[in-house]
């Protein structure tokens, strides 16, 4: 029986697609923090459930390494995401992250590390309603404990300490298709590294293509072509805010940033975020912003090369710059920082790029969901403002 526990839970039902008599907002209502169950849910008998505590460089190193063994491959098993240490610390402690979020699941007789599920708090636009949500990822279980039906206690643990800190919705993402997605995304590769990507069997040679014509089409040029691109500092963390805020209020969901949430989120960090912005030589108004955060893959099963540098494209604004000339400019600097390829989901403005820029398009979909919240209809990818990291 499909969905047999995404039926039991407060989410979009399939049956109930169409249905416009259904309201808009909270599928159940917010219950008093004293009927919230006080006692974790029972796990099958050998595991424990632990916190993980993300400043531990052992815990983070467990969690790292439970990832890069275990996380989400893509569909002929070639790749395996490798979020870094750093990154995960990022993801993980935005403004007012709880801990006990951070869940760990232990075999009780080894203490080892295999199963995980994280939230962070985030404050979420859906149309006109802001609401506090909690962004769900990592969901994860050692390949040796699949269909054990972990997954589905995880999700329910992992719910109820969302629930204590009086949270109702969530958001997530999903390469599968689960009751009901929001939205479904196409995901887009730009080759920055044309040779290594067909060594590893990520792009395949053109038809009629030879390599070296193949390096030819994706050569980008050596710098940034906008005058006054830069990379973003903690001075311009105002300007970026006001800019992102006017930016996203025209999508149907997107995150409500203040200051503190861009100075964490879009911050530049080695190795884990770059944001770059134009200031105008002229008047030194902040008028355009790209970012891009670093996710390389494990490549399973080849001998040159280890590991894929990907960079994947966060939040662009462009109010002076032409979109297609800022996000070529990010293209740029990502190959002068030696990613292999740039991805892009086509939410937001980006399809007005995608094939111009030279991006094909990927053989998955991304679907997006949010937890306890109904929408009146499911929203075309251009009305979508979030991007899950
Ligand atoms: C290239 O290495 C991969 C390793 C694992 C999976 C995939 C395919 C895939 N599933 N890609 C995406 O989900 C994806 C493609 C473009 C942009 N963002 C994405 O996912 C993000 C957002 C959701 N959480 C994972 C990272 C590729």
């Amino acid at each position: 029986k499909k969905h047999k526990f995404w039926e039991t839970q407060p989410v979009g039902q399939f049956k109930d697609v169409g249905d416009t008599s259904l309201p808009e907002g909270p599928i159940e209502p917010a219950t008093p923090l004293s009927e919230v169950k006080q006692e974790p849910y029972n796990l099958p008998s050998p595991y424990e459930w632990t916190t993980c505590d993300m400043d531990s460089e052992e815990t983070c190193t467990e969690v790292y390494n439970l990832l890069k063994n275990n996380y989400v491959e893509d569909d002929e098993n070639m790749f395996r995401f490798n979020y870094s240490k750093e990154f995960l610390r990022w993801a993980l402690r935005p403004p007012g992250y709880y801990k006990s979020w951070h869940l760990g699941v232990r075999a009780k007789a080894s203490k080892k590390l295999v199963a995980f599920i994280t939230g962070v708090p985030a404050r979420i636009r859906v149309r006109d309603e802001v609401v506090k949500m909690a962004e769900i990822n990592f969901l994860c279980v050692h390949k040796k404990l699949r269909s054990k039906r972990l997954a589905p206690v995880m999700i329910k643990e992992v719910t109820r300490r969302v629930h204590l800190e009086n949270i109702w919705q969530a958001a997530y993402t999903a390469g599968v298709v689960l009751p009901t997605p929001i939205t479904t995304c196409q995901y887009w590769h730009r080759s920055l590294n044309p040779k290594k990507l067909i060594d590893v069997g990520f792009s395949r040679l053109g038809a009629r293509m030879t390599m070296s014509r193949t390096i030819k089409l994706y050569k980008l040029p050596d710098s940034p072509a906008t005058p006054g691109f830069r990379k973003m500092e903690l001075r311009d963390v105002p300007a970026v805010t006001r800019l992102l805020r006017n930016y996203l209020s025209q999508f149907a969901v997107a995150p409500d940033f203040d200051e503190n949430d861009v100075e964490h989120w879009l911050l530049p960090t080695q190795d884990v975020i770059d944001s770059y912005l134009v200031e105008s030589p002229e008047t030194h108004d902040i008028t355009d912003f790209c970012s891009f955060y670093t996710l390389p893959s494990s490549i399973l099963g080849n001998q040159n090369y280890p590991i894929l540098k990907a960079a994947y494209s966060y939040y662009n604004v462009s109010t002076k710059t032409p979109l297609l000339q800022l996000m070529n400019d990010a293209l740029i600097v990502a190959k002068q920082k030696d990613f292999d390829v740039f991805n892009a989901l086509d939410v937001m403005h980006n399809e007005s790029f995608l094939k111009e820029l030279k991006f094909g398009p990927g053989d998955g979909q991304l679907h997006y969901y949010l937890f306890n919240y109904r929408i009146r209809s499911a929203l075309r990818p251009s009305e979508l403002g979030l991007v899950l990291l």
